[in-house]
């Protein structure tokens, strides 16, 4: 939702003005619109735009928050209800609705009366015509790309075809995988790619399996676009590939023809956005191979968890990993890699390793930082500004920014070449090999040379974007003529000011304006010296208090003609200018016949590698800035592939949390050791910490994937393929039980796409609930991630009785035996006086002692009688508590009170049907089912339990 708009916004709101003759006309023509329930439709009323209908209300609802903006047009039973905004609202309205929503199409229609055509539309995924009203003032941070699926159902799980298209970079993907039922997949290469609008074959999205995938798709924000099945199609394909794509066309061939789905989604790709409608695409497409695993893989959960990208709630930007990386300093190119490089962290170690060696190049020569920095920030959104050149959008102030940053590269060169630290020879060949290629006479300097000929530089100042008069001949003539013309002017004032007898400029002035050209100027006071001379012999045209003007014939001429010869220039100037954009614009070309004629180089793409380069060093250099710039700086994590080392974090930090003003953050380490520590159970009082130390082990993670040093003392860091988190949602106890096991049922199947080579962070599964199926489940899910899964595991957790886990690893049962749980917790202490919790924030290895919760009641001030009833509630439940299941056992790890004992006999056979049951669910194919078979086996098995709780009075305490 858009908060606040400027208060006046509402006062200021341009009026309808229609009469009842354009009211009938466009009430006639609104009505011959078809429905369409995603469509916000504006009209341009020149001034001011205006939305009817549904669409006022939502405008009016969701932007001026009152529904009193509304006006009502027409007369009669039927009036349609119509809202006005000014072209800034609108502007506003539509960078909400394209860039931050995704569940809105926007239309712009222009014309009168009955007669108005479609001149704009625009989706999420496809900001098309939009980007000039969208960029106009801003930059772009993000560019939107568009999915579309082709799925192929099989009997275990289904095939999924996909492919998308990045309209901004022009940039086609395809990639095919195999998913499970919960679109595991599906959901991880959208978020990757940054996916904001998914194409489907319609009806699709009605059949069960795919009410998955559209659940899928709502939890990464993404909007779902019906079309027809027919659309899905590969007919033609590779040739129209060919007209779009760089390059010959067999590869083309290739890279399709490995694909059996893919195609098709690719066919309603190319129709969806009209890519073949306008030929300045041709030519200028890449087409790659996706593959699901270059990249770590993040579900929308993890980003989420992870807080990797910005959102509106944010109290200020450090809440973000986005907000605290991005101190890029380029225009937008930066920001956009960084968004790219967040969604994708490598795999690769010596990929991970290139990037960090520049960050330590760049942390350890402050110099050179500096100065980087400083030419960085006067380069433009090379990027877009190439991507208007090809589009044909361009003017003569775009290239004059190309040039402005061309003529940057030689300070980013020297400044390079002055490193002379442990990695110069990378910097060499990474850096300055390239931008020494792309500079040398034949690529930019050619274009510099082209750009100082022909512009008038020196009138960049007034931010006039001119044609160099000596360009062109004609221009020179007419500049001379300008010149002529403006000496004998002045000449005339120098006479005129003699024959008056009156000083030049001080009481003669001589004026130039718009009304009445060139005239002469005396101040009231002079007039009556001369008014017989100046009836006589010139003619007044205007008395004011600042003054008389007056002409003569001679300057009345000179005049005209002055202003004659200026509209010629400027007439010329303007045919020049776009003559001077198309022979730029030729440098885009990519028919090789312009580039061999003209002896021209290739000038788009040395930009497009030229931008690469540069946002490339803008966000390496963004990180050694944060690296060094935090108050403990961060250091260098060893990264080791992953089936080798361990997960070790000495002294680590949750960046953003540390970023907060009002936190002393206490820094804690996190080993994760293979066969010892690989999954560890988190326990603690709330508000202890948990959360924030099991995250801030993912951030750390996923920063170093990305290139990034880390917050901590020291980080040696076992590459992650991906991390799949699992936040309990909040509000778990108002939704009753069923929800909290479908979230239960959810976290079991999701995890089967999770191998040891993954991360697993689960946050409060059920959070404060204390149904006993849960725990059950719990317990299921744990030991089937440390059996089978085998993935190191943060699982920060209020049951308690989880900790018991790490007791199967003294099991004498060697059969049973569970290797590598750890309990750590969160640690806090109690003023035995006072009463008082003080929570540390250390985490310190073993199980959790204590229960806080009431403390943290008291913590938080929750009225003295409510602490009371809770502690005499708490006393009654413990009573029943299963922390009774570890009674009888002779350490007292879980501590307080405890009165329930049980018999060794009756425990151990319970124990013994409550694992069988464990086991049972545990093998339930999940992946197969759909929520209500899943739960109906899970009510079987509680049946079952049921039946044995009658003779254990040990299991009873579960039901
Ligand atoms: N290491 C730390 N140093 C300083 N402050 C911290 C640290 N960890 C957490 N905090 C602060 O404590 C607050 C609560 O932390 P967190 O949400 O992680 O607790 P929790 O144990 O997960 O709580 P709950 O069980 O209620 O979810 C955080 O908002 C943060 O301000």
């Amino acid at each position: 939702m858009v908060e606040a708009f400027d208060d006046n916004s509402n006062n200021k709101l341009p009026e309808l003005k229609l009469d009842t003759k354009q009211a009938q006309g466009f009430l006639s023509f609104f009505k011959t619109l078809p429905n369409d329930s995603r469509a916000i439709r504006f009209f341009d009323r020149r001034d001011y735009y205006t939305a009817h209908g549904e669409n006022a209300t939502f405008i009016a609802k969701t932007y001026y928050h009152t529904t009193t903006v509304l006006r009502q047009l027409g007369s009669g039973s039927d009036p349609l209800s119509s809202v006005s905004v000014s072209r800034t609202m609108f502007e506003t309205i539509a960078r909400d609705l394209l860039l931050e929503r995704t569940d809105h199409t926007l239309e712009l229609y222009e014309g009168s009366g009955s007669n108005w055509r479609l001149v704009k539309s625009g989706t999420p995924g496809n900001i098309g015509s939009f980007e000039d009203v969208l960029f106009a003032n801003s930059e772009m941070q993000d560019s939107p790309v568009v999915v579309a699926l082709s799925l192929n159902y099989r009997e275990n799980g289904c095939t999924v075809g996909l492919s998308f298209v990045d309209l901004t970079k022009r940039v086609l993907g395809m990639a095919e995988f195999l998913d499970d039922s919960h679109f595991t997949n599906v959901e991880s290469a959208l978020v990757a790619l940054g996916c904001k609008e998914c194409l489907l074959p319609s009806e699709s999205g009605k059949s069960t399996e795919n009410r998955m995938l559209c659940d899928a798709l709502t939890k990464c924000g993404v909007m779902l676009t019906e079309r027809k099945k027919s659309e899905f199609k590969t007919r033609d394909l590779v040739q129209d590939l060919g007209r779009l794509v760089k390059g010959s066309i067999e590869p083309v061939r290739d890279l399709v023809s490995g694909f059996e789905f893919a195609p098709g989604a690719l066919g309603a790709l190319l129709s969806y956005a009209e890519l073949l409608a306008d030929e300045s695409n041709y030519g200028n497409f890449t087409l790659r191979r996706y593959s699901l695993d270059s990249y770590m893989r993040l579900d929308s959960a993890a980003m989420r968890a992870l807080n990797v990208l910005e959102s509106k709630t944010d109290a200020n930007k450090n809440f973000s990993l986005f907000g605290l990386m991005n101190r890029t300093c380029t225009a937008g190119m930066g920001k956009r890699l960084l968004h790219m490089w967040l969604k994708q962290p490598l795999l690769n170690v010596n990929e991970i390793n290139l990037r960090l060696d520049v960050v330590q190049a760049f942390v350890e020569d402050t110099v050179l930082r500096q100065d980087l920095r400083q030419h960085l920030r006067r380069i433009s959104d090379i990027e877009r500004l190439v991507h208007n050149l090809q589009k044909r959008r361009a003017g003569l102030a775009h290239i004059v920014k190309l040039y402005q940053s061309s003529i940057r590269l030689p300070y980013i060169k020297s400044a390079l070449e002055r490193y002379d630290g442990p990695f110069s020879s990378m910097m060499k060949s990474r850096y300055l090999e390239p931008l020494e290629l792309w500079t040398d006479d034949d690529h930019l300097n050619k274009f510099i040379g082209l750009v100082e000929a022909s512009v008038d530089l020196d009138q960049l100042e007034n931010r006039e974007y001119m044609i160099s008069s000596s360009y062109d001949p004609t221009l020179t003539k007419l500049k001379e003529q300008q010149e002529s013309l403006e000496n004998q002017i002045h000449k005339l004032h120098r006479q005129t000011a003699d024959d008056l007898d009156l000083p030049v400029d001080k009481a003669l002035k001589l004026d130039k304006g718009t009304q009445f050209g060139h005239v002469f100027r005396i101040t009231k006071k002079e007039e009556p010296k001369i008014r017989k001379k100046l009836n006589s012999q010139f003619v007044v045209l205007e008395t004011r208090k600042d003054g008389v003007k007056f002409t003569n014939t001679k300057l009345r001429k000179l005049g005209d003609q002055y202003q004659q010869v200026l509209e010629e220039y400027k007439s010329c100037q303007k045919e020049l200018v776009n003559r001077v954009v198309q022979t730029a614009a030729t440098f885009s070309e990519v028919g090789t016949y312009i580039l061999f004629f003209d002896h021209l180089i290739l000038l788009p793409q040395v930009f497009e590698s030229l931008a690469e380069l540069i946002s490339e060093l803008d966000v390496l250099l963004s990180f050694a800035d944060l690296a060094s710039s935090c108050p403990t700086p961060y250091t260098r994590p060893e990264i080791t592939s992953s089936d080798e080392g361990d997960i070790i974090l000495e002294g680590s930090r949750h960046p953003c949390v540390e970023a907060q003003d009002w936190v002393n953050f206490i820094p804690n380490d996190c080993k994760l050791i293979r066969e010892k520590s690989w999954f560890q159970i988190i326990t603690g009082p709330n508000m202890g910490g948990k959360s924030t130390f099991i995250r801030q082990v993912g951030v750390n993670i996923l920063m170093a994937q990305v290139g990034c040093f880390v917050p901590c003392d020291n980080a040696s860091i076992s590459v992650r393929d991906c991390i799949f988190a699992r936040v309990g949602a909040g509000d778990c106890q108002l939704r009753g039980v069923s929800t909290f096991m479908q979230e239960m049922l959810e976290t079991a199947s999701i995890l089967k796409g999770a191998t040891d080579k993954s991360l697993i962070i689960i946050d409060e599964l059920g959070r404060g609930t204390s149904t006993y199926d849960g725990f059950g489940l719990a317990w299921a899910i744990c030991e089937h991630i440390v059996e089978v899964i085998k993935a190191p595991t943060l699982f920060a957790t209020h049951f308690h009785e989880l900790t018991a886990l790490s007791l199967e690893n003294a099991s004498d049962d060697q059969q049973k035996r569970i290797v590598g749980v750890a309990n750590y917790h969160v640690s806090a202490h109690i003023d035995a006086s006072t009463r008082k919790l003080t929570m540390l924030y250390k985490v310190e290895p073993g199980a959790c002692d204590q229960s806080f919760g009431i403390h943290v009641a008291e913590f938080a001030n929750f009225p003295e009688s409510v602490v009371a009833l809770a502690r005499e509630k708490a006393a009654e439940l413990e009573d029943f508590s299963p922390s009774a299941l570890s009674l009888t056992d002779t350490t007292n790890e879980f501590g307080s009170k405890r009165k329930r004992v049980y018999e060794p006999d009756e425990m151990s056979q319970g124990v013994t049907k409550a694992r069988q049951i464990l086991e049972a669910f545990v093998d339930l194919p999940l992946e197969t089912m759909d929520k209500m078979q899943a739960l109906q086996e899970l009510r079987k098995l509680k049946d079952n339990l049921e039946k044995d709780a009658e003779n254990c009075r040990w299991l009873q305490q579960f039901l």
